[in-house]
């Protein structure tokens, strides 16, 4: 009774979907023809501005009844298939498989990319420096944990650039082989889930001793091989090491994210909502941050972050990382960092790129 009445129903979705499946080759037409024209100018294939703007296109021209944010994921993997036919990307990230670097990966470029796992975020910074990898994805800034200051740090000696950034939820669960906690001796997870999960760990588990590995992904992989072991991390890692779940969402915020940078020689141009990474210093005399600011105020740029840094030369002297709204060449901001450069000991932008839509 109810399939007699499904089958019309689904008689038009199969006559939908092979108008979309058409619609989609004719798109990935397009785009091999994009990718002619580029290879003959060797202009990059990957061009988030662009990327941005038709994200942006496909929720405002969006009907409904489907969820913006749900459109943009499937426009996400069409552009991902599409630019594959071009060249497929590749992308180094904190590995191993199944991180929430990984996870950063997939929603930046989406799925049709080639991971390039990395055993460290220096190794991320290298491989994307030698051109072993097209991009870098690194963790910059958790909710609640703060800065990732080994990528502070890197950023400021790399010759990349910013050229993307996006933030992602993040979520631990407690997991062993067994699916339970019996025999088990100690948990292990990166020092920063250990540090996320720290208050619900004291609460529960006082008394296991926990053990600070190089990875979420890392303890996963630990825990699969030893049942005295319990990892944190994310479920995807979990199942990609076929742990059970000994209890979800164990990070004490359930608010928890984490902020990536996209690192590359890319410097995109000005997609119309963009914002600019730099990396600023001043002279150790009073009043100097006051000033080094002022600039931003005077032409109207707005500062969307601002963190500090020790300078690490034994003086109580610090790097500035700011991120502003706009593009570098935008003129407010041209002129505010033409000033800002004036009063700084030490200046540099780390890059400008679309805003995340996440
Ligand atoms: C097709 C292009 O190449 C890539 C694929 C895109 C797409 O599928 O829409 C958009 C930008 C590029 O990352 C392009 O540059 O227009």
């Amino acid at each position: 009774m109810t399939d007699d009445k499904l089958k019309p129903l689904r008689e038009q979705i199969d006559a939908i979907d092979a108008q979309l499946l058409d619609l989609l080759n004719r798109r990935a037409r397009v785009a091999q023809a994009v990718g002619h024209v580029k290879a003959e100018t060797n202009a990059p294939v990957f061009r988030p501005e662009r990327e941005a703007h038709v994200l942006q296109k496909v929720a405002d021209n969006n009907g409904g009844p489907l969820h913006s944010g749900d459109v943009q994921t499937i426009f996400r993997e069409i552009m991902s298939a599409c630019r594959a036919l071009e060249r497929r990307v590749n992308v180094a990230y904190l590995g191993p498989a199944g991180t929430f670097s990984e996870q950063a990966v997939y929603q930046q470029f989406g799925h049709a990319v080639e991971g390039v796992p990395c055993a460290s975020i220096d190794e991320v910074f290298r491989a994307t420096e030698a051109g072993t990898a097209d991009f870098g994805v690194v963790p910059v800034e958790n909710s609640s944990e703060g800065a990732i200051n080994r990528t502070l740090d890197l950023l400021l000696q790399t010759t990349l650039s910013i050229s993307g950034e996006l933030s992602i939820p993040v979520h631990h669960s407690l997991m062993t082989g067994s699916g339970n906690m019996e025999g088990v001796i100690r948990i292990c997870a990166h020092s920063q889930a250990l540090a996320q999960c720290h208050t619900w760990l004291n609460q529960n588990y006082p008394r296991i001793e926990r053990q600070a590995v190089a990875s979420n992904g890392e303890a996963a992989r630990l825990a699969s091989e030893d049942p005295t072991t319990a990892a944190i991390a994310g479920e995807i890692a979990g199942q990609r090491y076929n742990l059970g779940v000994v209890k979800a969402h164990v990070q004490d915020d359930p608010h928890n994210r984490t902020r990536f940078a996209v690192i590359g020689r890319l410097q995109p141009t000005p997609s119309g909502r963009d914002q600019t990474s730099l990396v600023l210093a001043v002279p150790n005399k009073a009043g100097a941050v006051h000033n080094l600011l002022a600039p931003l105020a005077k032409h109207g740029v707005s500062m969307t972050r601002f963190e500090s840094r020790p300078a690490r030369i034994g003086t109580w002297e610090y790097y500035f990382y700011v991120d502003v709204e706009g593009h570098a060449q935008d003129d407010k901001v041209i002129n505010a960092l033409a000033e800002l450069k004036q009063n700084a000991a030490f200046f540099k932008v780390l890059g400008s790129y679309p805003f995340s839509l996440y």
